[in-house]
Protein backbone atom coordinates (compact mmCIF):
# COMPACT_ATOMS: atom_id res chain seq x y z
CA UNK A 1 0.00 0.00 0.00
CA UNK A 2 1.66 3.45 -0.87
CA UNK A 3 2.87 5.44 2.11
CA UNK A 4 1.77 8.70 2.61
CA UNK A 5 1.80 11.09 -0.53
CA UNK A 6 2.99 14.62 -0.36
CA UNK A 7 0.84 16.65 -2.09
CA UNK A 8 3.03 19.55 -4.28
CA UNK A 9 -0.17 22.19 -5.54
CA UNK A 10 0.49 23.38 -8.53
CA UNK A 11 -3.22 25.60 -9.25
CA UNK A 12 -0.71 28.60 -9.00
CA UNK A 13 1.58 27.82 -11.83
CA UNK A 14 0.52 25.00 -14.26
CA UNK A 15 -3.24 26.03 -13.19
CA UNK A 16 -2.40 29.97 -14.01
CA UNK A 17 -1.08 28.40 -17.16
CA UNK A 18 -4.52 26.98 -18.07
CA UNK A 19 -5.19 29.30 -21.10
CA UNK A 20 -6.94 32.40 -20.25
CA UNK A 21 -6.38 32.45 -16.76
CA UNK A 22 -4.44 35.52 -14.74
CA UNK A 23 -4.45 35.41 -10.95
CA UNK A 24 -3.70 38.68 -9.32
CA UNK A 25 -1.05 39.16 -6.58
CA UNK A 26 -4.11 39.37 -4.01
CA UNK A 27 -5.59 36.15 -5.87
CA UNK A 28 -2.75 33.97 -5.58
CA UNK A 29 -1.82 35.33 -1.92
CA UNK A 30 -5.57 34.32 -1.34
CA UNK A 31 -5.15 30.82 -2.79
CA UNK A 32 -2.00 30.25 -1.54
CA UNK A 33 -3.43 31.26 2.33
CA UNK A 34 -6.07 28.77 1.67
CA UNK A 35 -4.43 25.92 0.15
CA UNK A 36 -1.54 26.07 3.64
CA UNK A 37 -4.82 26.63 6.12
CA UNK A 38 -6.29 23.18 4.63
CA UNK A 39 -2.52 21.63 5.52
CA UNK A 40 -0.97 21.34 1.71
CA UNK A 41 2.57 21.02 2.53
CA UNK A 42 4.00 22.03 -0.76
CA UNK A 43 3.12 24.17 -3.41
CA UNK A 44 4.62 26.01 -6.75
CA UNK A 45 3.82 29.44 -7.22
CA UNK A 46 5.33 30.96 -10.26
CA UNK A 47 8.07 31.57 -12.55
CA UNK A 48 10.63 33.62 -11.52
CA UNK A 49 11.94 33.65 -15.49
CA UNK A 50 8.90 35.11 -16.87
CA UNK A 51 10.09 38.71 -15.03
CA UNK A 52 9.83 41.46 -12.39
CA UNK A 53 6.08 41.28 -11.84
CA UNK A 54 6.13 37.26 -11.37
CA UNK A 55 9.17 37.95 -9.25
CA UNK A 56 6.95 40.63 -7.30
CA UNK A 57 4.34 38.31 -6.60
CA UNK A 58 6.49 35.20 -5.38
CA UNK A 59 8.36 37.95 -3.18
CA UNK A 60 4.73 38.75 -2.09
CA UNK A 61 3.66 35.04 -1.32
CA UNK A 62 6.93 34.19 0.91
CA UNK A 63 6.73 36.95 2.39
CA UNK A 64 3.78 35.14 3.86
CA UNK A 65 5.78 32.58 5.55
CA UNK A 66 2.86 30.19 4.92
CA UNK A 67 3.34 27.11 6.62
CA UNK A 68 3.83 25.12 3.63
CA UNK A 69 7.37 25.02 1.34
CA UNK A 70 7.63 26.71 -1.65
CA UNK A 71 8.88 26.03 -5.12
CA UNK A 72 9.36 28.05 -8.28
CA UNK A 73 9.48 26.57 -11.44
CA UNK A 74 12.07 27.15 -14.18
CA UNK A 75 14.21 26.02 -17.57
CA UNK A 76 17.58 23.85 -16.68
CA UNK A 77 19.20 27.14 -17.68
CA UNK A 78 21.77 29.05 -15.80
CA UNK A 79 19.27 32.26 -17.08
CA UNK A 80 16.72 30.27 -15.25
CA UNK A 81 18.68 29.11 -12.30
CA UNK A 82 19.59 32.90 -11.41
CA UNK A 83 16.33 34.13 -12.01
CA UNK A 84 15.20 31.34 -9.36
CA UNK A 85 18.00 31.89 -7.20
CA UNK A 86 17.01 35.76 -6.44
CA UNK A 87 13.56 34.06 -5.03
CA UNK A 88 13.05 33.21 -1.56
CA UNK A 89 12.20 29.52 -2.55
CA UNK A 90 12.23 26.36 -0.72
CA UNK A 91 12.77 24.65 -3.48
CA UNK A 92 13.75 24.83 -6.89
CA UNK A 93 12.28 23.24 -9.45
CA UNK A 94 14.46 23.19 -13.04
CA UNK A 95 12.76 21.18 -15.92
CA UNK A 96 14.45 19.87 -19.16
CA UNK A 97 12.27 17.73 -21.62
CA UNK A 98 13.60 14.21 -22.01
CA UNK A 99 11.49 12.85 -24.78
CA UNK A 100 12.96 12.85 -28.28
CA UNK A 101 10.06 14.49 -29.90
CA UNK A 102 11.27 17.44 -27.80
CA UNK A 103 14.50 17.26 -28.14
CA UNK A 104 14.37 17.07 -31.79
CA UNK A 105 11.79 19.50 -32.60
CA UNK A 106 11.62 22.00 -29.79
CA UNK A 107 14.98 21.96 -28.51
CA UNK A 108 17.40 20.74 -31.57
CA UNK A 109 19.53 19.07 -28.71
CA UNK A 110 20.73 15.77 -28.47
CA UNK A 111 20.71 13.08 -25.39
CA UNK A 112 24.15 13.74 -24.78
CA UNK A 113 23.51 17.47 -24.24
CA UNK A 114 20.47 16.91 -21.61
CA UNK A 115 23.04 14.61 -19.46
CA UNK A 116 25.50 17.33 -19.63
CA UNK A 117 23.01 20.64 -19.12
CA UNK A 118 21.61 18.54 -16.06
CA UNK A 119 24.81 17.61 -14.48
CA UNK A 120 25.93 21.46 -15.01
CA UNK A 121 23.28 23.15 -14.25
CA UNK A 122 21.33 21.09 -11.51
CA UNK A 123 25.90 20.89 -9.73
CA UNK A 124 25.32 24.30 -9.83
CA UNK A 125 21.66 24.99 -8.37
CA UNK A 126 22.67 22.29 -5.27
CA UNK A 127 25.82 23.98 -4.48
CA UNK A 128 23.34 26.95 -3.54
CA UNK A 129 22.41 24.73 -0.23
CA UNK A 130 18.30 24.86 -1.71
CA UNK A 131 16.66 22.27 -2.26
CA UNK A 132 16.71 20.96 -5.93
CA UNK A 133 13.95 19.23 -8.26
CA UNK A 134 14.70 18.08 -11.84
CA UNK A 135 11.49 18.43 -13.83
CA UNK A 136 11.00 16.02 -16.52
CA UNK A 137 9.21 17.19 -19.11
CA UNK A 138 7.19 14.46 -21.70
CA UNK A 139 8.55 11.73 -19.60
CA UNK A 140 5.83 9.71 -20.83
CA UNK A 141 6.97 9.59 -24.11
CA UNK A 142 10.60 9.41 -22.98
CA UNK A 143 13.11 6.32 -23.41
CA UNK A 144 12.93 4.63 -19.92
CA UNK A 145 16.57 3.44 -19.95
CA UNK A 146 17.39 7.51 -21.01
CA UNK A 147 15.01 8.81 -18.28
CA UNK A 148 16.49 6.48 -15.28
CA UNK A 149 20.13 7.89 -16.98
CA UNK A 150 19.18 11.55 -16.24
CA UNK A 151 17.73 10.92 -12.98
CA UNK A 152 20.72 9.17 -11.78
CA UNK A 153 22.84 12.53 -13.22
CA UNK A 154 20.29 14.89 -11.36
CA UNK A 155 20.94 12.88 -8.29
CA UNK A 156 24.66 12.68 -8.31
CA UNK A 157 24.86 16.46 -9.16
CA UNK A 158 22.82 17.09 -5.82
CA UNK A 159 18.99 16.61 -6.85
CA UNK A 160 16.76 15.12 -4.03
CA UNK A 161 13.58 14.62 -6.35
CA UNK A 162 13.19 14.19 -10.55
CA UNK A 163 9.31 15.04 -11.60
CA UNK A 164 7.93 12.87 -13.78
CA UNK A 165 5.56 14.34 -16.20
CA UNK A 166 3.02 12.82 -18.24
CA UNK A 167 3.26 16.28 -20.19
CA UNK A 168 0.40 15.36 -22.50
CA UNK A 169 -1.30 13.05 -20.46
CA UNK A 170 -1.10 9.76 -22.98
CA UNK A 171 -0.54 7.38 -20.30
CA UNK A 172 -3.43 5.04 -19.07
CA UNK A 173 -3.21 3.55 -15.25
CA UNK A 174 -1.16 0.59 -16.26
CA UNK A 175 1.46 2.38 -18.33
CA UNK A 176 2.20 4.52 -15.50
CA UNK A 177 2.75 2.24 -12.61
CA UNK A 178 5.01 0.34 -15.40
CA UNK A 179 6.66 3.76 -16.25
CA UNK A 180 7.26 5.18 -12.03
CA UNK A 181 8.13 1.63 -10.82
CA UNK A 182 11.01 1.01 -13.33
CA UNK A 183 12.11 4.47 -12.48
CA UNK A 184 11.71 3.45 -9.07
CA UNK A 185 14.22 0.39 -9.27
CA UNK A 186 16.09 2.03 -11.54
CA UNK A 187 17.36 5.04 -8.70
CA UNK A 188 16.76 5.84 -5.20
CA UNK A 189 15.50 9.42 -5.64
CA UNK A 190 11.98 11.12 -4.84
CA UNK A 191 9.37 10.87 -7.16
CA UNK A 192 7.30 13.30 -8.35
CA UNK A 193 4.17 12.73 -10.55
CA UNK A 194 2.88 15.85 -12.58
CA UNK A 195 -0.14 14.06 -14.65
CA UNK A 196 -2.36 15.76 -17.67
CA UNK A 197 -6.08 14.67 -18.00
CA UNK A 198 -6.15 14.88 -21.97
CA UNK A 199 -7.85 11.45 -21.82
CA UNK A 200 -9.28 12.15 -18.57
CA UNK A 201 -7.16 9.88 -16.41
CA UNK A 202 -4.85 12.19 -14.19
CA UNK A 203 -6.40 11.49 -11.47
CA UNK A 204 -6.37 7.68 -11.71
CA UNK A 205 -2.90 8.07 -13.24
CA UNK A 206 -1.73 9.85 -10.42
CA UNK A 207 -3.20 7.18 -8.00
CA UNK A 208 -1.19 4.84 -10.18
CA UNK A 209 1.77 6.15 -9.75
CA UNK A 210 1.75 6.14 -5.96
CA UNK A 211 0.70 2.26 -6.18
CA UNK A 212 4.32 2.20 -8.15
CA UNK A 213 6.30 4.18 -5.45
CA UNK A 214 5.62 8.26 -6.36
CA UNK A 215 6.58 9.81 -3.16
CA UNK A 216 5.17 13.54 -4.41
CA UNK A 217 2.20 14.48 -6.47
CA UNK A 218 1.11 17.39 -8.00
CA UNK A 219 -2.51 18.82 -8.07
CA UNK A 220 -4.38 22.14 -8.82
CA UNK A 221 -7.20 22.75 -7.64
CA UNK A 222 -10.38 21.68 -10.06
CA UNK A 223 -7.75 20.27 -12.20
CA UNK A 224 -7.00 23.65 -13.75
CA UNK A 225 -4.22 23.73 -16.11
CA UNK A 226 -2.82 22.92 -19.44
CA UNK A 227 -5.37 22.20 -22.08
CA UNK A 228 -7.58 19.57 -20.27
CA UNK A 229 -5.58 20.43 -16.86
CA UNK A 230 -4.06 18.38 -14.20
CA UNK A 231 -5.16 15.84 -11.78
CA UNK A 232 -7.73 17.72 -9.52
CA UNK A 233 -6.50 18.20 -5.78
CA UNK A 234 -9.52 17.08 -4.56
CA UNK A 235 -9.99 13.66 -6.68
CA UNK A 236 -6.42 13.35 -5.43
CA UNK A 237 -6.92 13.75 -1.53
CA UNK A 238 -10.57 11.80 -1.70
CA UNK A 239 -8.74 8.99 -3.96
CA UNK A 240 -6.08 9.13 -2.03
CA UNK A 241 -7.94 8.72 1.61
CA UNK A 242 -10.54 6.17 0.20
CA UNK A 243 -9.10 4.01 -2.82
CA UNK A 244 -5.41 4.35 -0.98
CA UNK A 245 -6.67 4.18 2.61
CA UNK A 246 -3.60 6.68 3.20
CA UNK A 247 -3.17 10.55 4.35
CA UNK A 248 -2.43 13.43 2.37
CA UNK A 249 -2.91 15.45 5.63
CA UNK A 250 -5.11 17.12 3.57
CA UNK A 251 -8.22 18.87 6.01
CA UNK A 252 -11.33 17.56 3.69
CA UNK A 253 -13.85 20.53 4.80
CA UNK A 254 -11.51 22.83 2.92
CA UNK A 255 -12.11 21.45 -0.54
CA UNK A 256 -15.19 22.99 -1.52
CA UNK A 257 -14.18 26.70 -0.34
CA UNK A 258 -10.97 25.89 -2.22
CA UNK A 259 -12.50 25.07 -4.46
CA UNK A 260 -14.47 28.03 -5.22
CA UNK A 261 -12.70 30.58 -4.03
CA UNK A 262 -9.92 28.65 -7.12
CA UNK A 263 -13.62 29.05 -9.42
CA UNK A 264 -13.77 32.67 -8.96
CA UNK A 265 -10.84 33.97 -9.33
CA UNK A 266 -9.65 31.53 -12.06
CA UNK A 267 -12.93 32.42 -14.06
CA UNK A 268 -13.86 28.86 -15.20
CA UNK A 269 -16.99 27.89 -13.54
CA UNK A 270 -16.81 24.51 -11.60
CA UNK A 271 -19.09 21.75 -13.89
CA UNK A 272 -22.37 20.52 -11.68
CA UNK A 273 -21.13 17.26 -11.98
CA UNK A 274 -17.31 17.89 -11.22
CA UNK A 275 -16.49 15.11 -9.02
CA UNK A 276 -16.02 15.95 -4.85
CA UNK A 277 -16.69 19.54 -5.62
CA UNK A 278 -19.32 19.61 -8.33
CA UNK A 279 -22.50 21.69 -6.81
CA UNK A 280 -24.86 18.01 -8.31
CA UNK A 281 -22.83 15.42 -6.94
CA UNK A 282 -24.21 14.63 -3.73
CA UNK A 283 -28.14 15.02 -5.59
CA UNK A 284 -29.86 12.39 -5.89
CA UNK A 285 -33.64 11.78 -8.27
CA UNK A 286 -33.74 8.40 -9.31
CA UNK A 287 -36.18 6.04 -7.07
CA UNK A 288 -34.27 3.09 -6.75
CA UNK A 289 -31.54 5.23 -5.16
CA UNK A 290 -33.53 7.15 -2.96
CA UNK A 291 -35.32 4.16 -1.58
CA UNK A 292 -32.06 2.24 -0.85
CA UNK A 293 -30.47 5.53 0.59
CA UNK A 294 -33.35 6.35 3.05
CA UNK A 295 -32.62 2.40 3.98
CA UNK A 296 -29.22 3.06 4.43
CA UNK A 297 -26.60 5.67 2.80
CA UNK A 298 -24.28 3.34 2.02
CA UNK A 299 -26.31 1.86 -1.15
CA UNK A 300 -25.96 4.83 -3.12
CA UNK A 301 -22.75 6.25 -1.57
CA UNK A 302 -19.67 5.76 -1.54
CA UNK A 303 -18.06 8.05 1.05
CA UNK A 304 -20.35 10.49 3.69
CA UNK A 305 -20.69 14.37 2.01
CA UNK A 306 -19.94 15.45 5.48
CA UNK A 307 -16.85 14.22 5.05
CA UNK A 308 -16.59 17.59 2.81
CA UNK A 309 -19.02 19.69 4.99
CA UNK A 310 -22.06 19.09 2.70
CA UNK A 311 -24.82 17.52 2.52
CA UNK A 312 -27.21 15.04 0.94
CA UNK A 313 -30.02 16.58 -1.54
CA UNK A 314 -32.79 14.50 -3.01
CA UNK A 315 -35.48 15.97 -6.15
CA UNK A 316 -37.87 15.14 -7.63
CA UNK A 317 -38.32 14.16 -11.20
CA UNK A 318 -38.75 12.22 -14.00
CA UNK A 319 -37.14 9.30 -12.38
CA UNK A 320 -38.71 9.24 -9.43
CA UNK A 321 -40.46 6.32 -6.96
CA UNK A 322 -43.15 6.49 -4.67
CA UNK A 323 -40.63 6.29 -1.62
CA UNK A 324 -39.49 9.20 -2.83
CA UNK A 325 -42.67 11.34 -3.54
CA UNK A 326 -43.46 9.85 0.12
CA UNK A 327 -40.21 11.60 1.75
CA UNK A 328 -40.35 14.89 0.04
CA UNK A 329 -44.35 14.80 1.07
CA UNK A 330 -43.24 14.00 4.58
CA UNK A 331 -40.83 16.95 4.44
CA UNK A 332 -43.97 19.06 3.96
CA UNK A 333 -45.98 17.62 6.62
CA UNK A 334 -48.13 15.62 4.29
CA UNK A 335 -48.41 11.68 4.92
CA UNK A 336 -48.93 9.94 1.84
CA UNK A 337 -50.63 6.99 2.84
CA UNK A 338 -52.38 6.00 -0.09
CA UNK A 339 -50.85 4.00 -2.92
CA UNK A 340 -53.40 5.30 -5.74
CA UNK A 341 -53.17 8.35 -4.34
CA UNK A 342 -49.19 8.75 -4.60
CA UNK A 343 -48.61 7.02 -8.17
CA UNK A 344 -51.25 9.62 -9.20
CA UNK A 345 -48.94 12.69 -7.54
CA UNK A 346 -45.76 10.91 -8.99
CA UNK A 347 -47.73 11.27 -12.49
CA UNK A 348 -48.00 14.84 -12.28
CA UNK A 349 -44.50 15.49 -11.16
CA UNK A 350 -42.89 13.56 -14.32
CA UNK A 351 -44.76 15.39 -16.58
CA UNK A 352 -43.99 18.79 -14.53
CA UNK A 353 -40.06 17.61 -15.09
CA UNK A 354 -40.43 16.56 -18.48
CA UNK A 355 -42.56 19.94 -19.48
CA UNK A 356 -40.19 21.84 -17.29
CA UNK A 357 -36.83 20.26 -17.17
CA UNK A 358 -36.42 21.47 -13.74
CA UNK A 359 -37.57 20.48 -9.78
CA UNK A 360 -40.95 21.51 -8.60
CA UNK A 361 -40.98 23.69 -5.51
CA UNK A 362 -42.79 23.72 -2.61
CA UNK A 363 -46.04 25.06 -3.85
CA UNK A 364 -45.96 22.97 -6.70
CA UNK A 365 -45.82 20.14 -5.07
CA UNK A 366 -48.78 21.15 -3.07
CA UNK A 367 -50.63 22.01 -6.42
CA UNK A 368 -49.78 18.08 -7.57
CA UNK A 369 -51.13 17.43 -4.39
CA UNK A 370 -54.62 19.15 -4.73
CA UNK A 371 -55.12 18.04 -7.81
CA UNK A 372 -54.45 14.47 -7.71
CA UNK A 373 -56.87 14.98 -4.87
CA UNK A 374 -59.49 16.01 -6.75
CA UNK A 375 -59.75 12.13 -7.79
CA UNK A 376 -60.49 10.08 -5.08
CA UNK A 377 -58.98 10.75 -2.06
CA UNK A 378 -56.08 8.47 0.18
CA UNK A 379 -54.49 11.20 2.37
CA UNK A 380 -54.32 11.13 5.90
CA UNK A 381 -52.70 15.23 6.29
CA UNK A 382 -54.16 17.70 3.51
CA UNK A 383 -51.53 20.36 3.50
CA UNK A 384 -52.80 24.14 3.72
CA UNK A 385 -52.37 25.25 0.22
CA UNK A 386 -50.60 28.47 1.03
C1 LIG B 1 5.08 21.72 -19.95
C2 LIG B 1 5.14 23.05 -19.23
O1 LIG B 1 4.20 23.44 -18.63
S1 LIG B 1 6.59 23.92 -19.30
C3 LIG B 1 6.18 25.47 -18.60
C4 LIG B 1 5.52 26.32 -19.61
N1 LIG B 1 5.19 27.61 -19.07
C5 LIG B 1 5.36 28.73 -19.74
O2 LIG B 1 5.84 28.74 -20.88
C6 LIG B 1 4.85 29.96 -19.09
C7 LIG B 1 5.94 31.01 -18.88
N2 LIG B 1 6.73 31.23 -20.06
C8 LIG B 1 7.26 32.45 -20.36
O3 LIG B 1 7.00 33.45 -19.73
C9 LIG B 1 8.19 32.50 -21.50
O4 LIG B 1 7.91 31.45 -22.41
C10 LIG B 1 9.65 32.40 -21.00
C11 LIG B 1 9.99 33.62 -20.16
C12 LIG B 1 9.88 31.14 -20.15
C13 LIG B 1 10.58 32.33 -22.19
O5 LIG B 1 10.26 33.36 -23.05
P1 LIG B 1 11.09 33.63 -24.38
O6 LIG B 1 12.53 33.77 -24.04
O7 LIG B 1 10.43 34.77 -25.05
O8 LIG B 1 10.99 32.29 -25.24
P2 LIG B 1 9.73 31.57 -25.89
O9 LIG B 1 8.68 31.37 -24.87
O10 LIG B 1 9.30 32.25 -27.14
O11 LIG B 1 10.36 30.17 -26.31
C14 LIG B 1 10.81 29.27 -25.34
C15 LIG B 1 12.33 29.06 -25.44
O12 LIG B 1 12.74 28.24 -24.37
C16 LIG B 1 13.36 27.06 -24.87
N3 LIG B 1 13.05 26.02 -23.92
C17 LIG B 1 11.85 25.47 -23.64
N4 LIG B 1 11.97 24.61 -22.64
C18 LIG B 1 13.26 24.61 -22.28
C19 LIG B 1 13.98 23.94 -21.29
N5 LIG B 1 13.36 23.13 -20.44
N6 LIG B 1 15.30 24.14 -21.17
C20 LIG B 1 15.93 25.00 -22.01
N7 LIG B 1 15.27 25.70 -22.94
C21 LIG B 1 13.96 25.50 -23.09
C22 LIG B 1 12.72 26.88 -26.23
O13 LIG B 1 13.50 26.05 -27.05
C23 LIG B 1 12.72 28.32 -26.71
O14 LIG B 1 14.04 28.70 -27.04
P3 LIG B 1 14.45 29.23 -28.51
O15 LIG B 1 13.65 30.47 -28.71
O16 LIG B 1 15.91 29.46 -28.40
O17 LIG B 1 14.06 28.16 -29.47
O1 LIG C 1 8.27 20.57 -14.41
C1 LIG C 1 8.20 19.90 -15.41
O2 LIG C 1 9.16 19.47 -15.99
C2 LIG C 1 6.83 19.57 -15.96
C3 LIG C 1 6.21 20.75 -16.51
C4 LIG C 1 4.82 20.53 -16.91
O3 LIG C 1 3.97 21.28 -16.47
C5 LIG C 1 4.45 19.46 -17.82
O4 LIG C 1 5.31 18.80 -18.38
O5 LIG C 1 3.24 19.28 -18.03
Amino acid sequence: MPLNPIINDTTLRDGEQTAGVAFTVEEKCAIACALAAAGVPEMEIGIPAMGDEEMAGIHTLAALALPAKLMVWGRLTEVDLDSALRCEADIIHLSIPVSDIHLQYKLRQSRDWVLAQVSRVIGKAASSGRMISLGAEDASRADPLFLAQVARVAQANGASRIRFADTLGVLDPFTTYDAIARLRDAVDIKIEIHAHNDLGLATANTLAALRAGATHVNTTVNGLGERAGNAALEEVVMGVRHLHHADTGIDTQALLPISQLVARASGRQVAVNKSIVGEGVFTHESGIHIDGLLKNASTYESFDPSELGRQRRTVLGKHSGSQAVRQAYSLLGVVLDDEALTARVLTRIRSHAMRVKQEATADELHGFLLESLALPSGCSNTPNPT
